[in-house]
């Protein structure tokens, strides 16, 4: 019964999905749908929705409700994964307005009133791209209750079987209590999290104990393109943040496999594109090798310049604006369960930096910055042996940035930097380097909101959660911190070996399922925090 509808509804929301896709005018759009007993994807039935407030049997009921409904969940998250929504290749646009048009759905049957928000064009090699629609909403409006702002993004970074995956990576496979999927915890799960723990609510007749209002989008792994400019100069000026009391972000990871944590920090990042052009077209290395200057040679002297062996970042002053180690903070790491070992293990690396040696490797995936040299565009990557010399190659790198490093700063350094190390080289090639940045974000984790989030993690893992930093970026949280004035957490439901952006991506049923019942009873737990 509950496949046959679960399949129904897939055919019904990729109809619905068509007829947006080809209606342009409908990108921004306001209402409040009632749930439509046919589009449902839950298989219980549904109870007579109370009145009253969540008590403390709430959870427990709900909890049932959500152990009872595992395979809807799965099921859910199999048709999230099986869009391609890859924000970096102009190829899946189209996948990602689906993905987007898919998740505003699924809002409006949990009784959402949604909106897709027009954040315009990219320029792309010198074409304008649109750019996909951001999707708000609002479930609530209770004065008396506390109001969250929920931010989660619907793109993925790029998967292929080839890259070394075990099995198709948008097909989602379960294999030993794990759900293997691009995007399966980055971070399209998490999304669904918050929609089956709000449904959870509904569908044991009780009230949410919180006003809710979502924030999501489709290019956070692009740079969150377009978002900035629609939370600061938008949607906080028509007021959209005048009622929220705290903004929650799941997005992010344990820091282990078996312990959970709270986040109060992420680095920035500084993504950088190092353009070298040769010739106008590929040449044949056998007519034309010996005669030109190589524009792939170019590349990898300058590329070659920017980190030491020892993961040192050479550019100059690059150290200067990077906050000092407090003693206070320094004694922070001490408390931190991380296993190094088990963390070189997990990711097969032959060796770590830092002599593995637990607080320096934390405090070098949290509060100094790191540099990386991601790949080369134009480059011959693909298996056998093509003897072309490439006539443009761009070559990628990033910095990850930290508190107090501005990105402005940072770009100005490395444009100085890769100048000076391009008039050494003395090439008579054209060179062309731009980036794309977003800030550090540090949190207060001395707050109610956070121990809010530490009660409600308690309850479901029965343990006290590590307060912990994070090295990756999610550029727009220190934007919505300001935006709104008030506290920002991120809770993580996935494990730290994941793999999110790697090969074999996955995310274990156990945090999918417990991470539903968690974010129900952080919903609870904040539900109860005075107004
Ligand atoms: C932490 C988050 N889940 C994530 O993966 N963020 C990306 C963001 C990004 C920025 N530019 C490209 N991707 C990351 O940290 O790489
Ligand atoms: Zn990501
Ligand atoms: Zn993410």
């Amino acid at each position: 019964m509950s496949y046959l509808l679960n399949s129904l509804n897939r055919q019904l929301s990729l109809l619905s999905s068509k007829v947006l896709i080809s209606n342009a005018n409908l990108i921004r759009e306001i209402e409040t749908v009632k749930v439509r007993p046919l589009l449902k994807f839950y298989s219980v039935t549904q109870q007579p929705v109370s009145e009253k407030m969540t008590t403390e049997k709430t959870l427990p009921k709900l909890f049932k409700f959500v152990d009872q409904n595992v395979e809807s969940y799965k099921n859910l998250l199999k048709e999230a994964v099986a869009i391609p929504s890859i924000s970096c290749d102009a190829k899946h646009r189209e996948d990602c307005n689906r993905m987007v048009f898919w998740m505003r759905d699924k809002l409006k049957e949990v009784g959402a009133a949604t909106e897709l928000r027009d954040v315009g064009y990219q320029t792309i090699d010198g074409k304008e791209i649109k750019l996909p629609p951001v999707l708000v909403g609002t479930l609530g409006n209770d004065t008396k209750k506390n109001t969250i702002c929920v931010y989660g993004h619907l793109d993925v970074q790029p998967a292929l079987k080839s890259d070394g995956w075990d099995s198709e990576p948008f097909d989602l496979q379960e294999r030993d209590g794990k759900l293997y999927g691009r995007g399966s915890t980055d971070d399209k799960g998490p999304v669904l999290g918050w929609l089956h723990a709000i449904n959870a609510y509904k569908e044991i007749g009780e009230e949410l104990p919180v006003n809710l209002k979502f924030v999501f989008e489709c290019m956070e792994e692009s740079g969150s393109e377009g978002l900035d400019e629609l939370l600061m100069n938008k949607l906080k000026p028509e007021g959209f943040f005048d009622t929220v009391d705290y903004v929650c972000i799941s997005d992010n990871y344990w820091l282990g496999t078996t312990k959970p944590c709270i986040t109060y920090g992420l680095r920035g990042i500084s993504y950088y594109f190092l353009e070298i052009e040769c010739a106008k077209m590929d040449l044949h290395s056998g007519v034309f090798g010996g005669t030109v200057h190589e524009a792939m040679s170019d590349l990898i002297y300058l590329m070659n310049t920017l980190v030491a062996k020892d993961g040192k970042i050479l550019i100059t002053d690059i150290y200067k604006s990077v906050a000092p180690l407090t003693d206070n903070e320094s004694k922070l790491y001490d408390s931190i369960d991380f296993d190094t070992e088990a963390y070189r293990k997990s990711i097969e690396a032959y060796e770590l930096l830092h002599k593995g040696v637990k607080e320096q490797i934390l405090m070098h995936r949290w509060r100094y910055p790191s540099l990386s040299l991601h790949g080369i565009e134009g480059a011959a990557f693909q298996p056998g042996a093509k003897t072309v010399i490439p006539g443009k190659v761009i070559g990628k790198f990033s910095i990850r940035l930290v508190p107090d490093q501005e990105p402005d700063e940072v770009e100005k350094l490395v444009f100085d930097y890769v100048h000076k190390k391009w008039a050494e080289r003395e090439s008579p090639n054209k060179m062309r380097i731009w980036a794309q940045s977003g800030r550090a974000w540090t949190e207060n984790p001395d707050h109610p909101h956070y121990q809010a989030a530490a009660r409600a993690t308690k309850l479901i893992y029965q343990t006290d959660p590590d307060m912990s930093r994070e090295g990756g970026s999610i550029p727009v949280t220190i934007t919505l911190q300001e935006a709104s004035g008030k506290n920002v957490l991120l809770l993580p439901m996935g494990a730290g070996d994941d793999m999110a952006h790697s090969q074999n991506e996955k995310l274990n049923v156990r945090n999918y399922i417990e991470g539903i019942k968690l974010f129900a009873a952080y919903l609870y737990e904040v539900g109860k925090l005075a107004k």
